[in-house]
């Protein structure tokens, strides 16, 4: 992987990661989708960790993030983490480049995304049952957080590209603080139509069931068109969100 200098990020560049980002996502998924729902990770009561108040999958979030904050991964503006406290790191770390304005590091919607992802997206893709397997399930909970979290957050970097492309048709709509004209200024129909096709085909070819009987009818893994509503109701909305909060603050 090379490595990006801080002006190279462009609309482009940010939206060839946008892509990928969407193979992590799915792969995400399917993975999560080898465990039932195992709704006692999520049971404040079940857990009784000693010193510790919270479900499993808070405590594994906790830890987790806190190890990965003390070995840089937040160090990187391109990452956003759940936690509000963590550990700084105990490493030294790499000089990433600073594109962002430094209002974005101000930005950070991960509370909401776990909201959703419990309460709306997780019953939509996971069956329901126990299989005891309560680690595994909240360390792959986590893996998709972190994964629509970067997604999501990159509207930072997408605004920015839009942004310095034409300053002049941001910079007064920014000092209105005109919300809905931002909005219309940076969607993209006809991208966003793209993304959508190809989630949907990715989660055909990624997720299907292997069969040499070519009379067998095809299975997947994760449902496609719950890929394709996951992105058209959640993802491309909030990273929309994103970029119009980034943009508000971009002349702070
Ligand atoms: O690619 C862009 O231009 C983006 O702003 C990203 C994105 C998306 O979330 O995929 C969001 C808004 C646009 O309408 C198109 C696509």
């Amino acid at each position: 992987l090379r490595m990006a200098k801080a002006d190279e990020y462009t609309l482009e560049s940010v939206r060839e990661s946008l892509i990928r980002q969407e193979d992590t996502i799915i792969f995400s998924f399917i993975e999560r989708a080898k465990f039932p729902l195992n709704s006692l990770t999520y049971q404040q009561n079940y857990s009784s960790i000693p010193n510790f108040s919270g479900s499993l999958f808070d405590f594994i979030l906790h830890q987790t993030e806190n190890i990965q904050a003390k070995t840089g991964r937040y160090m990187n503006p391109e990452e956003n983490p759940y936690e509000e406290k963590l550990s700084p790191p105990i490493v030294p770390h790499y000089n990433f480049p600073q594109f962002l304005h430094p209002a974005a590091a101000s930005i950070n919607i991960n509370k909401n995304i776990k909201k959703i992802y419990f309460n709306d997206i997780l019953p939509l893709f996971i069956a329901s049952g126990d299989d005891g397997n309560y680690a595994q399930t909240a360390s792959n909970d986590l893996t998709i957080l972190q994964a629509i979290s970067k997604r999501i957050h990159y509207g930072k970097f997408v605004a920015e590209t839009k942004f310095r492309k034409s300053p002049r048709d941001y910079e007064p709509l920014i000092r209105a603080k005109d919300r809905e004209a931002l909005m219309s200024l940076l969607v993209d129909k006809r991208v966003e139509e793209m993304v959508l096709k190809r989630v949907e085909k990715k989660a055909m070819v990624f997720g299907q069931e292997m069969s040499l009987d070519p009379n067998v009818k095809r299975k997947y893994k994760v449902d496609p068109s719950i890929v394709y509503s996951l992105y058209n109701k959640w993802i491309i909305p909030m990273t929309k969100d994103i970029e119009v909060e980034y943009l508000l603050r971009r002349l702070d």
